[in-house]
C-alpha cells in the first residue's frame, strides 16, 4: 500500500534519509522505531507530503507522493490522517469542533446531518462521549491525544500516521491509546503507521517493524522475530549488548516462540539428561498477545552433544554462543 524505493532527504548537508526501502502493506500496524533523530519523523513526513524527498520514489495505492502534482498530493494528504505527540488541538475550540476541523479545512459542511452523526460517532468510539463540549484545557493527556484520533478519522482516511503519539503519556495511558489505534486498525480496516522510540509500542500492537538508525533501515520483520534473535545494532537499541558469559564450558542461546514458550523444556532437559547447568541470561516478553522469549544456558563440554540432541528433539531454535 505504501511503497517507498531507493528514498533519500538531506537538510543541507545532513543526509537523513539513506536509500530507504519498505513496503507496507493494506491494513497493517507497521512501526518505524529507532533513537533520536534517526529520522523517523521526516520519513513519515515524505510519506505524507509534508515534507519533500530528494530521490527515490514513494507511491501510496499507486499513487505517487509528487510535490509537483499540488492537486493529487492534497487528495492523498486527505487520505492519510496524523496525530501527534503534542496533540495540536485548538484550545479555543471544543472537542466536537476540534473532531469537526478537518471537514472545514477540506471546504466541507460540517453541519450536515450525515457530518454531525459521524463526529458523534467518531467521539464516541474513542471513548470521549461524555466531553463532547468540553475544551482541551479541561482533558487529560491521554483524552487529548483520543480527540486528535477522532479528528484524523473525520475524513474517513485509509492510513492513519502516527507521530511519537504516546510518548508524553504514562505507561497506563499509553496503553490504552495503542488499544484504541489496535481497535481502529480492526474495526475500520485503517492501515496504522507509527513512529516511536517506545519498544513498549511496538512489542503491544505492530505485527511489522522497521530500525532506524542515522537514517538506515538496519533490519525490518515481525517485532517477536527481531527481538527473539537481535543483530548487534538491534541488542544495541534494547540495550541488550555485552551479556556477561562464562569463559568455562558452552554457552547455548536458546528461542522460545510462541508455541514453545510455555513448555518446561528445561527442567525436562534437566531431568532426562541428568546434567547439570547454569542459566546465565534470560528473558520472556509478550508481543500482542503472544509470549517470546530467550535464554542462555551455560552447559558443560562433555554434555552438549546430548543437549543438542535433546533441543533438536523437542524443536527448539538455539545457537552456540
Ligand atoms: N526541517 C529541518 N531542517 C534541518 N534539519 C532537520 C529538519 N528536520 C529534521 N532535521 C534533522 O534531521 C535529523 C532527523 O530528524 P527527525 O525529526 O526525522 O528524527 P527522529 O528520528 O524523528 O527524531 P526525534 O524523535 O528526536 O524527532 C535530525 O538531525 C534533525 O535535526
Amino acid at each position: 500500500m505504501i511503497n517507498l524505493v531507493n528514498v533519500r532527504k538531506s537538510f543541507g548537508e545532513l543526509e537523513v534519509l539513506k536509500d530507504i526501502n519498505l513496503q507496507i502493506h493494506e491494513k497493517e500496524i507497521y512501526g518505524i522505531i529507532g533513537q533520536s533523530g534517526a529520522g523517523k519523523s521526516t520519513l513519515l513526513r515524505c510519506i505524507n507530503g509534508l515534507e519533500t524527498y530528494d530521490s527515490g520514489t514513494i507511491t501510496v495505492d499507486g499513487t505517487a507522493v509528487d510535490e509537483n502534482d499540488k492537486k493529487q498530493l492534497r487528495q492523498l494528504r486527505k487520505d492519510m490522517g496524523m496525530i501527534f505527540q503534542n496533540f495540536n488541538l485548538l484550545s479555543r475550540l471544543d472537542v466536537y469542533d476540534n473532531v469537526a476541523l478537518p471537514l472545514r479545512f477540506w471546504n466541507e459542511n460540517p453541519n450536515t446531518e450525515e457530518n454531525k452523526k459521524k463526529i458523534e460517532h467518531l467521539i464516541e468510539l474513542v471513548g470521549l462521549k461524555d466531553k463532547m463540549h468540553e475544551r482541551p484545557e479541561n482533558l487529560s493527556g491521554g483524552q487529548k491525544q483520543r480527540v486528535a484520533i477522532a479528528r484524523a478519522l473525520v475524513n474517513d482516511p485509509k492510513i492513519l500516521l502516527c507521530d511519537e503519539a504516546t510518548s508524553a503519556l504514562d505507561p497506563r495511558i499509553t496503553h490504552g491509546i495503542l488499544e484504541l489505534l489496535k481497535q481502529i486498525n480492526e474495526e475500520l480496516g485503517i492501515t496504522v503507521v507509527v513512529v516511536t522510540h517506545q519498544m513498549e509500542v511496538v512489542k503491544q500492537i505492530c505485527q511489522r517493524v522497521a530500525f532506524l538508525k542515522h537514517g538506515v533501515v538496519l533490519a525490518e520483520g515481525k517485532p517477536e522475530e527481531l527481538f527473539v534473535k537481535p543483530t548487534e545494532d538491534v541488542k544495541k537499541f534494547l540495550g541488550e549488548e555485552g551479556q556477561v558469559l562464562q569463559k568455562a564450558g558452552v554457552n547455548v542461546q536458546l528461542f522460545f516462540t510462541d508455541d514453545s514458550s510455555d513448555e518446561p523444556v528445561i527442567t525436562e532437559m534437566a531431568r532426562e539428561l541428568g546434567i547439570d547447568f547454569s542459566i546465565c541470561w534470560a528473558k520472556l516478553e509478550e508481543f500482542r498477545e503472544n509470549v517470546f522469549g530467550s535464554l542462555i544456558l551455560n552447559i558443560q563440554e562433555k554434555d552438549k552433544e546430548r543437549v543438542f540432541q535433546f533441543l533438536e528433539s523437542k524443536n527448539v531454535t538455539w545457537e552456540v554462543l
